[in-house]
């Protein structure tokens, strides 16, 4: 039992639909972007990101993509402004990638893919009683997207790309304590926002997403790192590298992506 999905051939994107027929729904995520056929909206504020006391938890390796989790039982780490109605809590980030010298974000912008995409995951606590439940609520999750561009070392990034190696098999997980991804954001927070989808099984309709039109600037060597984490468990004969996590942009269903005026 458990999770028999992933982005191979006979596991991946294109044959979801048969475990979770919400695939096929009518806001699913990612979507290309079109800058030029956004819709402006200029009631929507700036996206405002109270970070300060963070507490993360630890790092782990689901199988999927390595994750970091986040103590939400203050509530501190918040987002809010922009088109949330109120403040959302954050639970994780992580990130999906390509293979080597290939682009891996889920998001497009005018169809060009960025190397990575940062997701931090926020659920609306003040609506809902847990993440669980927020989790399929329509207005249950807010999602940042980060896309990463290859170029410069990130200088904080690698406190991430050097833990991966004590989570390289799948269901592996240590201890991440107090880091504050306030340092993985870039200068400008200007966003494009839609209502989607989360990108993976259970693929639920839930996820009112921000995404930064800024990327982040992260090196080729760094990237690598990720592409180290195996999908295999350590006892394991085969040993299976990490990599292409990412779902392509799915039909936009007459959906409108946002920006506020600028
Ligand atoms: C918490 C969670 C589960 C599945 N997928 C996502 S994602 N990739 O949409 O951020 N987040
Ligand atoms: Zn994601």
């Amino acid at each position: 039992t458990g999770d028999h999905w992933g982005y191979g051939i006979e596991d991946g994107p294109s044959v979801w639909h048969k475990t979770y027929p919400i695939a096929q729904g009518n806001r699913q995520s990612p979507i290309d972007i079109v800058p030029h056929q956004a819709s402006c909206d200029p009631s929507l504020g700036p996206i405002v990101l109270n970070y300060d006391h963070c507490t993360s938890m630890n790092i782990a390796n689901n199988g999927h993509s390595v994750i970091v989790e986040f103590d939400d039982t203050d509530d501190r780490v918040v987002i809010q402004g922009g088109p949330l109605d109120n403040p959302y809590k954050l639970k994780q980030f992580h990130f999906h990638w390509g293979g080597k010298g290939c682009h891996g974000s889920e998001h497009t912008v005018a169809g060009n893919s960025y190397a990575s995409e940062l997701h931090l995951v926020h659920w609306n606590a003040v609506k809902y009683g847990t993440f669980e439940e927020a989790a399929t609520a329509p207005d249950g999750l807010a999602v940042l997207g980060i896309f990463l561009e290859t170029g410069d070392d990130h200088r904080w990034l690698n406190m991430i790309t050097d833990a991966l190696y004590m989570v390289k098999f799948k269901g592996s997980v240590t201890d991440f304590e107090g880091f504050n991804p306030m340092c993985l954001l870039p200068s400008s927070l200007d966003y494009w926002t839609y209502l989607g989808s989360l990108t993976t099984p259970p693929l639920y309709e839930s996820v009112v997403w921000i995404i930064l039109r800024e990327p982040i600037m992260v090196s080729e060597k760094q990237l690598s790192k990720f592409r180290m984490l195996l999908l295999t468990e350590e006892e394991e004969d085969q040993r299976i590298h990490m990599e292409n996590n990412f779902r392509p942009p799915q039909p936009l269903n007459g959906r409108k992506f946002i920006l506020p005026e600028v």
